[in-house]
Parts: structure tokens; sequence; C-alpha cells
């Protein structure tokens, strides 16, 4: 009932519940010029819950399934299977109330192009509710907020590739909604519009209580700004937890990084013991090994005849990219900087 509904947006519940959800996208026939595309089930039974406050991530490589799923808890496409509740909401059976409870920034928002930023956020603000002056008020604020107030006359059509993704979250930041979906916000951004748009995320969270759903396959924003990360793969969720209880997954293994300076001196017996375990990429070795081996490996290329072959190195604990592979994980799509 819309009351009880109503009571459950302010109250406890999580913000967010998925149940056993499915999505198949069906086969494709050869038609001229392109051919068969089997069906594809980019949803297999997916589950999770995203709390209050919480800063969710969804994480995984290219084709994991992540956008399929976040547009499905923002009612933009329809479950074969499985139930989404959002503040207390059946969206499977009610997806037009998807507007009122969240925004979704999308991969793409190609929608609002010809308007200007300042147009563009403002006419998000006035669809979302607002009164024209509050639309006002709220569009200079959040332009303001995000660094783009001398942006604001300019088309969307005629910024950066990274300017135009700041200008599509303005438009999810402005009017408020209890819930912020927001596929992959910061790609193309510099590090002060990224910075910018973090700051404004954990504002909305720690002014309004509002959730964050994420979705990123960049697994160094992915450590250093999420509370709980769901990690997806081939439509399905293979681990959820803290970026924390994530990496205690793979126990206290250190990750070595060997930066040679041209050849690795295998003629060194120490280099040539570490050779059959490295994994290599053109001149850097990475090594995955207990503390006591690491430190004992760190000794022997920077004490002995090894150390003028050598560039660089570096001591790592476990990465979420560590957790991913010993999950049995893909990393193609997985970006690391
Ligand atoms: N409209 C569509 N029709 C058919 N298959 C699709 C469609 N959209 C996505 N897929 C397929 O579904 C799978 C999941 O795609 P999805 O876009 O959800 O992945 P993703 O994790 O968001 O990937 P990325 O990180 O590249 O954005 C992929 O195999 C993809 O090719």
């Amino acid at each position: 009932m819309e009351t009880g509904a109503r009571q459950d947006e302010t109250e406890g519940g999580p913000a967010c519940a998925v149940r056993d959800l499915v999505k198949t996208y069906p086969a494709q026939r050869a038609r001229r010029g392109t051919p068969a595309a089997p069906a594809v089930r980019a949803c297999d039974g997916v589950s999770l819950t995203v709390r209050r406050g919480e800063l969710f991530g969804l994480l995984g490589p290219n084709g994991a399934g992540k956008s399929t799923l976040v547009r499905q808890l923002t009612g933009l496409l329809r479950p074969d299977a499985g139930h989404i509740d959002v503040l207390g909401h059946d969206l499977v059976r009610h997806p037009e109330r998807a507007a009122r409870l969240l925004a979704y920034l999308g991969q793409e928002s190609t929608a609002l192009d010809e308007l200007t930023v300042r147009l563009a956020v403002e006419t998000t603000a006035r669809l979302r509710g607002l009164p024209a002056d509050d639309a006002r008020r709220a569009t200079g604020a959040v332009l303001e907020e995000l660094g783009l107030s001398v942006l604001g006359h300019r088309p969307l059509k005629r910024l950066s590739g990274g300017q135009r993704r700041l200008a599509c979250v303005a438009t999810a930041l402005v009017g408020e909604r209890p819930l912020l979906v927001l596929d992959e916000p910061t790609t193309g951004m510099d590090p002060v519009a990224r910075r910018a748009v973090w700051a404004a995320v954990d504002r909305r969270r720690a002014e309004r209580g509002a959730t964050v759903v994420l979705v990123t396959h960049n697994v160094i924003e992915a450590e250093s700004v999420l509370d709980r990360v769901a990690v997806l793969d081939r439509g399905r969720v293979i681990a959820c937890d803290t970026p924390g209880g994530l990496k205690a997954l793979v126990g206290d293994d250190v990750r070595v990084e060997l930066v040679w300076r041209d050849e690795p001196p295998l003629h060194v017996p120490e280099v040539a013991a570490l050779g059959p375990t490295a994994q290599r990429s053109g001149r850097r070795w990475t090594l995955r090994l207990s503390p006591d081996a690491a430190r004992a490996a760190v000794a022997a290329v920077t004490g002995g005849p090894a150390f003028a072959a050598l560039d660089d190195f570096s001591l790592a604990t476990p990465s979420l990219e560590d957790v991913y592979l010993a999950l049995g994980g893909r990393t193609e799509g997985l970006v690391k900087a």
C-alpha cells in the first residue's frame, strides 16, 4: 500500500534488496550484414542487499552484467524473474516509482546534449518536482559544488568528455533522491573533477543519509571509496563484503613488483629462482609471496649483483585485484589506475 511504502522510505529496512534476479537477452537471428548472436544470460540469479547510507560497489570486468543489473534496479529494464525492492517499493511490479526514489547516471547520456549545462541540470530538477525558484537555486549550488559554474552556459555537446561526464553527474545529484545509482560516474575525469565528485557524493551521504550504488571496474577507486563491494562475473555475484573483508580472503600474501632496466639478470641464482613464479609484463615482474619470502626476494635483488639491473621495485599488501584473481575472475577489463 502506498502509505505503508512511504513510511518504509524513511524507516529501517534496506535501501535496496535484490533476490534471484535473472535477465537473458534473447538470441538475434542473422540479418543482412549482421551475424546471428546467441542469447546472453547477463544476470544469472543475482541476490544482494544494500543497506541504507551505504556506498555499495558493483565491481567486475567488461560484460560481467553490472549495467544490466543496475538498469533493472532503476526500473529501465524488466527482469525475466526475481524481486527488486527499493526503499520498500516493489520495482518489478511498479517500475514507474523508480523516478521518485532514485537518480540514475547511466553510461551514456545523449538526451540532454543540445541543452546548456545549466539548463540540463535545472530541467532535471524541475522534472524531479522542484518549484522553479528552488530548481534554480539547487542548480547554482550543484554547479558550484562541482566546479562547473564557468561552463554553465555551454551546451553539453560542446564540452570535453570529462566535462560532459561532470555535467551529467550534476544532473544526477540535483533534486535530492534517497538512492543514487551511478554507473562509472568518473570515467574520463581528471583528478580534480574526480575529487569534486566524491566530495559531493559524500556530502549527500553525511548530510542527507543518501545511499549510493556505484558501478565501477576501477579497482583502485573501489578500494578507496566503497563501504562494501559485490564482485560480479558472468552475471553472478562471486563475492560480497567490505574491501578489507575481501582482501582477507587472499591471506597475508604480499605483492612484489620488480621493474628491470633491461633484461632480467637471470645469471643471478636468486633472480633465476623467482623467474618461474613471476607474472611478466614487459620489463615488469609481479610476484605474490609470503611476507618472509617477499623480504628475502627484496633483500636478494637490492643487496647483490642484481641491483644494477633493477630500475624500480615495490611491495604492496593484497588489492581487490588480487582478490578478484583468487576468486577465479578474469582480469581483462579491470582498470588498475
Ligand atoms: N542490449 C543487449 N542485447 C544483447 N546483449 C547485451 C545487451 N546489453 C548487454 N548485453 C550483453 O550482456 C552481458 C552483460 O553486459 P553489461 O553491459 O551488463 O556488462 P557490464 O558489466 O556493465 O560491462 P561494462 O563494464 O563493459 O560496461 C554482456 O555479455 C553483453 O554483451
